[in-house]
């Protein structure tokens, strides 16, 4: 009999599958073999529930996997779904087994796992620390409002305690994810109503069968941690490879994004490392799954970089058929534009390194209007920040375009003058069959006014790294999905990791979003220590939600611990060489090379490390731009800052993070104003942000004469 035939279920939990891959081969096996027989005829598998003594719940039963390990399993007083908990040596599994609790959680509904032990000792902690009369920080709180938010009934004494942030630290790692997420909301001062507009909470669920285990196990809270298993195929695969868990457990905050449908465009904020690429990469494989399967239909998923794009369309192929597969269309926006344009019969070559115009500029300033007497760099600036930013095309563009945060006032006759040097670069670039990538996206959208979208395949666009997407580049994705419809643009992004300059608008290119804006908290990817550490160096940034308001890490948190990052400073280069050779060597013995980044600011550094590391004998493989990593290589990685965006490494090592280098002297000195020399400033703060937080583990920042003043901040952290 199969598992199907006799009604019988097995769920298993994210932690099994961590307790899973901490066994010893044979003893992996052997837990394979003992699911199978589960499968098989759970009641007649020959398996042997032990009971477990002093446990906590009742249901909780032991089964042998070999002489030495034993698995956990709840075994239900009623109903037929059986849970796999947890795996490990003998003592161990009972210990752990005597602590826990499995319940339903009476308000949301979701079923949790508890440790009771810690629970309690949290509990104990904070009333003998507040044993006078205190204000407790959540004590206006009804308890009902608290377990819809998802704290289990247990834990509403510890938080009745909670005074100080310090409190709620200690209480943090006792609550199942969705209640964090609540309770980091609820400290960050948001009221009880935002956090249930917020987190969908907003309806009380029916009323809640406390013993129903099969009707708690398919709440959206409780999928972020259990996962009922129906295909013997996908399990097989869960316990081969060390399982990415983010494969089949979300936080119900980026479910909810996933499964659902949308009367329009959706905008999804979150900081680093928050889940956003891999809600990115769901959210694809549903549609192509759910919505648009016909076979003639595409699915657009699109980034900044071509790395991440490689390294997306790597993760996505992971969790897809091939027939999924052929209907999501993973590419830069950039590449699809030129492909596009090629396509199309348009001969040019777009140009994306800035210094690769520098000649053309000069060529063009020789008509600048003298009497303005204003700098070459005013003119590149502007060109960046107004003409390009603002897609203006003919010089009425211009003279009607914003020109906040510019500090040289312009007449209208000014602009009259100015506006022909612009002409003037553009024609002459024209005339190289050269064009920057906001025209070529200019291009791009007339020739498919034109054409009419229907003329491409694409049902729905999503987009990762919104945040250095322009509105050229918004302006031609709605143009490519066409009129507004449900599902149609799905924009994942956080302008605190802006490293390329361009803000849009999305409601200024015909994407609307209100109603549909959502945001994600918890940084599954480093520890709290390297997000503050992270966080602190943008004091002073402010950053946008693309869509023309503010957006804030107030509420941005991390339930991971580990150590600050270690900076260290010397007097020279060669004294910070030994120091690296010494770190690396310390890594290298527990986990490899490959796990490490060296990162830094510009490529001529990364030239200067890459031969300092060779002479050492350090063997490094620099990332490539066309190439998704191959973990199974070895060597140090090596890359610029702005390479690594979108990506992550166990470790990272910045170094050479001078007085001069960060922020990069050379490219602030060309600031022709103060305004412009602010937001040059703000770009390097993000850029040092998005280099800190790929880090998992650990960061290691060092520098060489004077220090970057963007380290003093942090040192107070
Ligand atoms: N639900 C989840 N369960 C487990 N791990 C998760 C989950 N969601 C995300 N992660 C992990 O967190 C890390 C960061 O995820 P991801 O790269 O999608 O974040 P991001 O918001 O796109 O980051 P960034 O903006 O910094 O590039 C990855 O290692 C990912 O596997």
């Amino acid at each position: 009999m199969t598992m199907l035939e006799n009604q019988l279920r097995l769920a298993i939990s994210d932690e099994f599958f961590d307790a899973y891959s901490r066994l010893p081969k044979k003893a992996q096996g052997k837990m394979s073999e003992v699911i199978n027989r589960f499968k098989q005829a759970p009641a007649r598998s020959g398996l042997n529930y032990e009971t477990i003594h002093n446990s906590r719940d009742k249901r909780m039963r032991s089964i042998r996997i070999d002489e030495a390990h034993r698995a956990i399993i709840l075994k239900p007083d009623t109903g037929n779904t059986y849970i796999l908990l947890w795996a490990d040596k003998h003592d161990e599994a009972y210990q752990w087994a005597t602590r826990k609790r499995c319940i339903i959680n009476e308000v949301s509904g979701a079923l949790q796992i508890v440790d009771v032990e810690a629970v309690e000792a949290a509990t104990d902690r904070l009333q003998e620390k507040y044993v006078t009369q205190t204000i407790g920080k959540f004590n206006a709180l009804k308890d009902r409002d608290l377990m819809r938010l998802g704290v289990p009934n247990i834990l509403l004494p510890a938080l009745r305690q909670v005074v100080t942030d310090e409190d709620v630290d200690q209480i943090l790692p006792h609550l199942p994810t969705e209640a964090s997420d609540a309770l980091i909301m609820l400290a960050a001062g948001y009221a009880i109503g935002e956090v249930f507009a917020q987190l969908e909470k907003t309806k009380e669920q029916p009323p809640i069968d406390p013993e129903d285990l099969e009707a708690a196990l398919a709440r959206v809270d409780s999928r972020s941690r259990f996962i009922v298993i129906t295909d013997d195929a996908e399990l097989e695969e869960m316990l081969a490879a060390p399982l990415d868990k983010w494969r089949v457990f979300l936080h119900p905050s980026q479910r909810n994004l996933v499964e659902r449908d949308a009367s329009g465009s959706v905008r999804v904020l979150g900081g680093a490392g928050t889940g956003k690429t891999v809600v990115a990469i769901h959210r694809a494989k549903w549609l192509a799954q759910h919505r648009f399967n016909r076979p003639s239909d595409r699915i657009l998923l699109t980034t900044f970089t071509k790395n991440l794009a490689v390294d997306i369309e790597a993760n996505l192929r992971s969790i897809c058929s091939k027939e999924i597969m052929q209907r999501i269309r993973v590419i830069n926006i950039h590449a699809w534009v030129e492909e596009f344009l090629k396509q199309e019969g348009v001969e040019t070559t777009v140009i994306y390194d800035e210094a690769a115009t520098e000649q053309i500029w000069e060529e063009a300033y020789q008509i600048a209007p003298t009497e303005l007497g204003l700098p070459l760099s005013f003119y590149q600036e502007e060109w960046r920040d107004v003409v390009v930013a603002q897609g203006c095309q003919v010089a009425k563009d211009y003279l009607v375009a914003k020109r906040n945060g510019r500090g040289t006032r312009l007449s209208r006759q000014q602009r009259q003058a100015i506006w022909v040097v612009f002409e003037e670069y553009r024609n002459l670039l024209k005339e190289r069959g050269k064009r920057e990538p906001e025209d070529a996206m200019h291009d791009a959208r007339q020739i498919l006014a034109t054409k009419g979208a229907e003329a491409l395949p694409y049902q729905a666009i999503i987009v990762d790294e919104a945040q250095d997407l322009s509105d050229a580049a918004f302006s031609l994705l709605r143009s490519i999905v066409g009129e507004s419809k449900p599902n149609d643009l799905f924009i994942v992004g956080d302008a605190h990791q802006r490293i390329y300059g361009k803000v849009a608008t999305l409601s200024r290119c015909g994407i609307d979003i209100r109603g549909r804006s959502k945001k994600l908290r918890l940084n599954y990817r480093t520890t709290d220590e390297i997000r503050a550490w992270a966080i602190a160096i943008l004091t002073g940034v402010t950053a946008d939600d693309l869509d023309g308001g503010l957006d804030s890490t107030k509420d941005y948190r991390s339930l991971m611990y580990g150590e600050v990052p270690i900076v260290r400073g010397f007097n020279r280069l060669e004294e910070e060489i030994i120091y690296l050779q010494e770190l690396l060597g310390k890594i290298e013995a527990q986990q490899g090379l490959s796990s490490i980044c060296l990162a830094v600011r510009t490529n001529k550094l990364l030239d200067t490390y890459e031969q300092a590391l060779k002479n050492l004998n350090i063997r490094t493989k620099r990332i490539h731009r066309h190439q998704a990593d191959n973990p199974a290589e070895a060597g140090l990685r090596l890359a610029t800052m702005h390479r690594i965006k979108g990506l992550q490494f166990d470790y990272t090592i910045l170094p050479g993070l001078n007085e001069r280098t960060m922020p990069l002297q050379n490219l602030i000195d060309r600031a022709s104003e103060p305004s412009a020399k602010e937001k040059l400033l703000a770009g390097e703060r993000c850029l040092l942000h998005v280099a800190a937080t790929r880090a998992k583990k650990q960061v290691f920042v060092s520098y060489f004469g004077n220090p970057s003043n963007f380290l003093d901040l942090t040192s107070h952290h």
